[in-house]
């Protein structure tokens, strides 16, 4: 057996607990990285619906996509899984983006 290997059940479900621990302290650190990013691309949002600039910016998010695909294949991450999360993130925040834009003309041409 490798030296590093749990000898039983008991030392097993210790190795488990210490694993799921660091899962745990990550999953609280995406949280925490999304929440900030949200914050700015919240005030993006109120600059674009200030300015009226178009909610989204196809040719960003393609160069966003590549260099996060580079850095996944660096980083031993499925490149399609990360260009997915991008995806999902961004749909939501134009989202966002758009809802802020239709406030700020509705605040512009009151009934
Ligand atoms: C945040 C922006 O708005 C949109 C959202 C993006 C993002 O979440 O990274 C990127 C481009 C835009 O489609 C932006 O234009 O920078």
């Amino acid at each position: 057996m490798c030296p590093t290997e749990p000898d039983s059940a008991e030392a097993a479900w210790q190795k488990l607990l210490r694993i799921r621990q660091s899962i745990d302290n990550i999953d609280a650190a995406l949280v925490h990285l999304l929440a900030e990013r949200f914050k700015f691309t919240q005030e993006v949002g109120e600059l674009k619906a200030e300015f009226g600039l178009p909610a989204s910016d196809p040719d960003r998010e393609h160069r966003q996509i590549a260099r996060l695909r580079e850095l996944a294949v660096e980083s031993n991450l499925d490149p399609e899984f990360a260009e997915k999360w991008f995806n999902f993130v961004v749909t939501e925040v134009i989202r966002h983006h758009i809802q802020a834009g239709a406030e700020g003309e509705e605040r512009e041409a009151p009934l």
